[in-house]
């Protein structure tokens, strides 16, 4: 039996931004299904890599996604099949939360042409699962943080593609909205055989919710497998510095973070 090719494939991915080299060569692969999650301290290359996975940073290396090289791809084929959400995606002024999710559905549109009665019951689905439908007609700009990172999360899921890159997807969500937009994610990689590849700076929700994560540090992976063999207290003593206490829960670490004294 053959294996079935990765979701995505990147090889030796190096970047320059500012004169700066920002990735050092890095290698990466998901699994169709899988989750995975690349974690690291501030500045450590999270958003570049995926932006680099996504082709839109210029980077060395080889980028596959699905098998096709993403620089091949064109920009309405790409976006068939892969979704990201950036940490502070561009809001166009005056928009609606409706208007917005059903950017998502750009792919799908004929050219020159309108969205159908199926893309509008696709926004409408996505609205009613992020308990968004009563802010569907109130413009961006008077969301909170929250309301407003689920609007940005809502046009990737409207996309309907079966690979979602997030950054710092749930950064402003209360701990409630994390977990509800999570298992969302989560019951989408289930029924929809969605992959997922998130940066998270929450160690303990990465470790609920990954399958896999990556550990980068200053452009290069330093560490990569399952949750409990990448978070623990050595790893993040010596990567992040911190002083932490890390407690198994259901076979998952979580992070206790200790008071200086
Ligand atoms: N356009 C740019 N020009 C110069 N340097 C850049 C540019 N974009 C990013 N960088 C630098 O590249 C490094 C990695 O940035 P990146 O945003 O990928 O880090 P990150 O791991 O996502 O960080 P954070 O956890 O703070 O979000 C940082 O030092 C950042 O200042």
């Amino acid at each position: 039996m053959t294996t079935p090719e990765p979701v995505v494939t990147a090889r030796d991915l190096r970047v320059e931004l500012g004169g700066n080299r920002i990735l050092h060569g890095v290698d990466l692969t998901v699994a169709a299904g899988e989750w995975v999650a690349v974690i690291g301290p501030n500045g450590a290359g999270k958003s570049t890599l995926l932006n680099a996975v996504s082709g839109l940073v210029p980077a060395t290396g080889a980028v596959r996604l699905f098998g096709r090289d993403v620089r091949r791809m064109r920009h309405r084929e790409r976006a068939r099949v892969l979704a990201s959400v950036a940490q502070s995606p561009v809001v166009p002024a005056g928009i609606t939360v409706s208007d917005y999710v059903l950017l998502g559905r750009t792919p799908y549109l004929p050219r020159l042409g309108r969205e159908s009665a199926a893309d509008l019951d696709v926004v409408r689905e996505v609205l009613v699962r992020l308990e968004l439908l009563d802010f569907a007609d109130r413009t961006l700009r008077t969301l909170s943080g929250g309301e407003l990172q689920r609007v940005f999360l809502g046009r990737a899921l409207a996309q309907e593609t079966r690979l979602l890159l997030l950054d710092e997807p749930t950064s402003a969500l209360d701990i409630g909205h994390q977990q509800d937009v999570l298992d969302l994610v989560d019951a989408l990689r289930r029924d929809r055989a969605l992959t997922v590849l998130t940066t998270m700076h929450d160690l303990s929700i990465t470790g609920a919710y990954a399958d896999r994560v990556v550990l980068l540090a200053g452009g290069r992976v330093v560490a990569s497998g399952t949750p409990r063999e990448v978070i623990t207290e050595d790893v993040l003593a010596t990567h992040y510095e911190a002083r932490v206490r890390v407690v198994d829960v259901d076979d998952r670490p979580v992070v206790v973070p200790i008071r200086k004294r």
